[in-house]
C-alpha cells in the first residue's frame, strides 16, 4: 500500500504518555491495583502489542490510555492532552477526533452497510467529509478489498471483511492513535493473518499509531513494541519478537495460551 496523503499530527511529542498512572479497584482489603504506577511513551508511528495474563490489566490500560476510564492517579498525556484536564466532554471531543478502536465482536451497526459504516464516526462528529478524505477513504475501501462489498450490511459480509470494514472505519479519520483490543479474537487464521498484515501496513507505511492488546503471540509477533503487563505493571518492554520468542518470553506469566 502507499498513500499520497501524509497524517498530519504533531511529530516530535509521544502519542500516548502515561507517568506514574495507578487504576485502583475496590476498598480496604479488597483494594486491587489494576494500574500499579504504571509509565510509558507510546512513540508516533509505532505498532505496539500489550500482552500479560488473563486479569493483569490489559483492558485497564486501554481504557485508561483511551480516557474512557480515570485513573486513581498519575497522568495520561493523549495526542498532547493532560486528560486529568479535560471534562468528560472535553475527553468525548478528544477521542471522537483523535482515537480509532477496533474490537474483538468488530461493533458495526447491522442496519448500515459497509461504506456507512466507515463513514459513521464523521456523521456522529456532525464533520463533513472533505475531498482529500474521500479520496483516502476509497484507497482504503480498494486497499483493504473491500470495493466489491461496500454497499453489503455487516450480515452479509465473513468475519474477515467485517473487521476490515471496522479497521477501515479506525483509518478513515486518520487518528492520532487505534487502540485494537484483540482484533484477531474472533477470526480464523487467515483472516487473522490478513487483518494484521493491515494493521501493521497502516503503521509501516502510513505512519499510524496503533497499540493492540492481544493473548496470541503469533498476533502480537506482527507488531514492532511488545509490552508485557503483569499484575499491573509493565515488567517487559521489548522490540518486535518471533511468535516462538513471545511464547518463550511470556512462559512464566502463564499466557500464550487462548484466552
Ligand atoms: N470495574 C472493576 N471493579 C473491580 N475490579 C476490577 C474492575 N475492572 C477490572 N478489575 C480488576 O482489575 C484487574 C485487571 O483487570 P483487567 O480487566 O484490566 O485485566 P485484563 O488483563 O484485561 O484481563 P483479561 O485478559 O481477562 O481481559 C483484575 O484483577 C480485575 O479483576
Amino acid at each position: 500500500m502507499t498513500s499520497s496523503i501524509s497524517l498530519q499530527h504533531n511529530q516530535t511529542q509521544p502519542v500516548l504518555a502515561m507517568h506514574q498512572v495507578s487504576k485502583l479497584y475496590g476498598e480496604g482489603s479488597g483494594r486491587v491495583a489494576a494500574l500499579d504506577e504504571v509509565s510509558v511513551a507510546i512513540p508516533r508511528g509505532g505498532f505496539t502489542a500489550i500482552m500479560g495474563p488473563s486479569g493483569s490489566g490489559k483492558s485497564t490500560f486501554m481504557n485508561v490510555a483511551a480516557g474512557l476510564d480515570d485513573a486513581t492517579s498519575g497522568e495520561v498525556v493523549l495526542a498532547g492532552q493532560p486528560l486529568s484536564k479535560l471534562g468528560d466532554e472535553g475527553r468525548t471531543v478528544l477521542r471522537r477526533e483523535q482515537v480509532g478502536f477496533v474490537f474483538q465482536a468488530f461493533n458495526l451497526v447491522p442496519t448500515l452497510s459497509a461504506l456507512e459504516n466507515i463513514l459513521l464516526p464523521f456523521d456522529l462528529a456532525g464533520r463533513k467529509v472533505t475531498a482529500e478524505q474521500r479520496q483516502w477513504i476509497d484507497q482504503l475501501v480498494h486497499t483493504l478489498g473491500l470495493a466489491e462489498r461496500i454497499d453489503h450490511r455487516p450480515s452479509e459480509l465473513s468475519g474477515g471483511q467485517q473487521q476490515r470494514v471496522a479497521i477501515a472505519r479506525a483509518l478513515a479519520s486518520q487518528p492520532a492513535i487505534i487502540f485494537a483490543d484483540e482484533p484477531t479474537g474472533n477470526l480464523d487464521s487467515r483472516s487473522s493473518r490478513e487483518v494484521l498484515t493491515l494493521l501493521r501496513t497502516a503503521s509501516r507505511e502510513y505512519g499510524q499509531t496503533i497499540a493492540m492488546v492481544s493473548h496470541d503471540p503469533v498476533a502480537a509477533s506482527y507488531a514492532d513494541r511488545i509490552l508485557v503487563i503483569a499484575d499491573g505493571r509493565i515488567v517487559g518492554d521489548h522490540g518486535p519478537l518471533t511468535p516462538q520468542q513471545i511464547s518463550d518470553l511470556l512462559i512464566g506469566f502463564e499466557i500464550g495460551a487462548p484466552a
